[in-house]
């Protein structure tokens, strides 16, 4: 059953205690993601996205449900394997970049390359993924010598040069003008279509319409899911979530 899926969340549910109160952050909210397909997560700020996501992605615990990612049920494989699995199989993407400001594009990349398994051919993948996003003349650049949007190019050729099955990213778009965030975009997408599985949380309708298919959290729970996306769907049910909250 579901063999062919990289991610399978069931009835995933996280509660945050904050203080004698507790938050619901997501309720029961349910997932298939396959190779090739894109997902875009949308929603109100607060609705549960970024906490889907990072239990998705085995950044935080669950407090009821499942994940299971390439096989491995999240809740019974340990800390340190799970950790190997994300550093050999999976890609982050996040709105901050994440990079060492003394390294440059080329270390940047190359360090989880020789963390994981390829360290002989580390700097040869780290070219070809700073290549692959455009960047191959900056690879000597250091984090602050490049614009926001070429930083975030870089944690994409960073995510890709490990060839990962599943992309995890979250707002990659969100400090980017239309034409940085288009590009990067068209990376994920493109990402996708070469077989990975990506998952995108966004708010950006016009990028959560590049997906292959959009669910729309409201209150920490899935209450639309839009096929063969477009833009203006994707507005009419944010808004139709936002509007209800
Ligand atoms: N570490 C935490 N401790 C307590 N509550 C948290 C924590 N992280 C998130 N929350 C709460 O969980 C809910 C969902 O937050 P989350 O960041 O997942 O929403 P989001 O849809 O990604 O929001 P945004 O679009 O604004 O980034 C919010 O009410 C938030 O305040």
């Amino acid at each position: 059953m579901n063999r062919l899926a990289t991610v399978v969340a069931r009835d995933v549910g996280k509660i945050y205690s904050d203080g004698p109160t507790e938050v619901i952050a997501v309720r029961a909210a349910s997932l298939v993601l396959r190779p090739g397909e894109m997902v875009a997560i949308v929603g109100p700020s607060g609705s549960g996205k970024s906490t889907f996501l990072a239990c998705l992605a085995g950044l935080e615990r669950t407090s009821r449900g499942s994940v299971t990612i390439l096989g491995h049920d999240l809740a019974t494989t340990g800390r340190r394997a799970q950790a190997l699995l994300r550093r050999q199989h999976v890609g982050f993407i996040f709105q901050s970049y994440n990079l060492i400001s003394s390294l440059t594009a080329q270390e940047n990349v190359e360090l989880p390359l020789r963390l994981a398994k390829d360290r002989a051919t580390a700097s040869e993948r780290a070219s070809a993924a700073l290549d692959l996003v455009g960047l191959g003349q900056q690879a000597h650049r250091r984090p602050p010598e490049l614009s926001g949007g070429q930083q975030q190019r870089v944690t994409i050729a960073r995510a890709l040069a490990v060839e990962p099955e599943v992309v995890f990213a979250d707002e990659p778009t969100g400090a980017l003008d239309t034409v940085a965030a288009a590009q990067v975009l068209r990376l994920l997408r493109e990402i996708a279509d070469a077989g990975s599985s990506v998952l995108l949380v966004t708010h950006d309708v016009t990028g959560a319409a590049t997906a292959d298919r959009v669910l729309v959290l409201r209150d920490g729970s899935i209450v639309d899911e839009i096929e063969q996306p477009t833009a203006e769907r994707v507005f009419t049910a944010l808004n139709g979530a936002g509007s209800a909250a």
